[in-house]
């Protein structure tokens, strides 16, 4: 693992989810738009999406092979201490070889290791919190960081009042800078430019109840010919849900277009969300704090449908801060099956409701936060 040149080397740590990898994409990139001699390494868990993800976007990545400890059955956890001692011990050895001068964890497990060890090797270390909740790695890490990012307030109940800097959370340069126009945009899902647009989004992982919720409106999206629906489904979920269509149908599904629904486009992940997010009239999706944080910056209207399954129920107090201030629609995730679609329907057919939408969210935008981490992120480097 050799370094080639004299510039900043930083490790970036974390991941496991997309709301933990893009922020951390979005900061190396900044990193390397102030520095380009930077040298940056990223550290994540093996298998998981990262792995895959961190590489697409052009950064060398190396696995640990730490895992998750199960809450609910606590005995379970024999083979997950075992794993993070391994990985403690690939951490130490990743550091000793690659020098870093600086540690950045954007939480999920693989920070752990490498966060703690770069401390305890006496590299500085800067933590980055996407929630309104922190999570449980960066809890654990925030007494030993020098600087904890956030993008919500009232954060001191988790971290040391002193460390924290608000910042907002970082979002994908791609984008926000050369967006496609939407007629380009909706013209590479196949789509016609002259009808409206719904994009659904499950989050990086996907969502059970809004993929419950289309398949059961299956008909309704086929009558409304004039609408057009891109579908994320999750990787997870994808198959069950060709299934479904197919049965639905009668005909093989060949994804991303169905023959038999021509105004539905389903696939598991999109890579190009510029496109995607230009060719939407309307967002509906689970609410994630990156999610959020890229509605907010592209001023896109939405109908948030936050997950009931994350620690604190975090998902809905992130929904709140918008709804509180009609900046996005509220549908529970109990009430999507009876109203998420027509809700959808209504507004998108509403010119005045997507403008105020858009004109509302727009003025909770926190720009700029991937250049303002980075800054701190070189800071700490030049601290004596
Ligand atoms: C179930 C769960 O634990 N969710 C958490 C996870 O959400 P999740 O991983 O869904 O993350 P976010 O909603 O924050 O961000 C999703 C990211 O994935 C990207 N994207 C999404 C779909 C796709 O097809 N292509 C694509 O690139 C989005 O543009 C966005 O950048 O991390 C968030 C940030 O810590 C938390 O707030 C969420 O509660």
């Amino acid at each position: 693992m050799e370094t080639k040149n004299n510039g900043p080397r930083v490790i970036i740590s974390g991941g496991g989810t997309g709301g933990h990898i893009f922020p951390a994409v979005s900061i190396a990139n900044a990193v390397k738009e102030l520095r380009p001699d930077a040298e940056i390494l990223f550290v994540g868990a093996e298998g998981r999406m990262e792995m895959q993800r961190v590489p697409d976007a052009g950064y060398r990545i190396i696995g640990l092979p730490v895992a998750g400890f199960d809450r609910k059955h606590i005995w379970k956890n024999f083979a997950v201490i075992v794993k993070l001692l391994r990985s403690q011990w690939k951490a130490r050895r990743i550091v000793k070889e690659f020098r870093p001068q600086v540690a950045v964890g954007v939480g999920g497990y693989a920070s752990g290791p490498t966060l703690k060890v770069a401390g305890m090797m006496g590299v500085p270390t800067l933590i980055q919190e996407q929630n309104s909740y922190a999570g449980v790695t960066n809890k654990l890490l925030a007494q030993k960081a020098c600087k904890i990012c956030v993008a919500y307030g009232g954060m001191e109940k988790f971290f040391p009042a002193d460390k924290i800097i608000m910042t907002g959370n970082p979002v994908r340069q791609n984008l926000l800078a050369n967006k496609p126009e939407r007629e380009e945009a909706v013209a590479s899902f196949g789509f016609n430019p002259e009808k409206k647009t719904i994009l659904i989004l499950g989050g990086s992982l996907g969502a059970r109840t809004i993929n419950q919720t289309l398949i059961a409106a299956l008909d309704t999206i086929k009558a409304h010919s004039d609408v057009q629906f891109i579908w994320q489904t999750g990787k997870i979920y994808i198959q069950q849900i060709k299934d479904a269509i197919t049965t639905a149908t009668g005909e093989a599904v060949r994804n991303p277009r169905i023959p038999a629904i021509p105004n539905l486009y389903v696939t598991d992940f999109i890579k190009d969300m510029a496109s995607a997010y230009a060719a939407a009239d309307l967002v509906i999706s689970r609410a994630g704090a990156g999610s959020i944080s890229e509605f907010c910056l592209l001023n896109k209207p939405v109908i948030l449908v936050p997950s009931p399954n994350v620690a604190e129920d975090h998902q809905t107090k992130n929904a709140l801060a918008l709804v509180d201030k009609k900046a996005a629609i509220y549908v529970k995730d109990v009430d999507a099956m009876k109203h998420l679609v027509s809700t959808a329907l209504a507004t998108v057919a509403d010119d005045d409701k997507l403008k105020t939408l858009s004109e509302n969210i727009a003025t909770l935008a926190l720009p700029d936060s991937a250049t303002i981490i980075a800054k701190e992120v070189l800071k700490l480097i030049d601290k004596p």
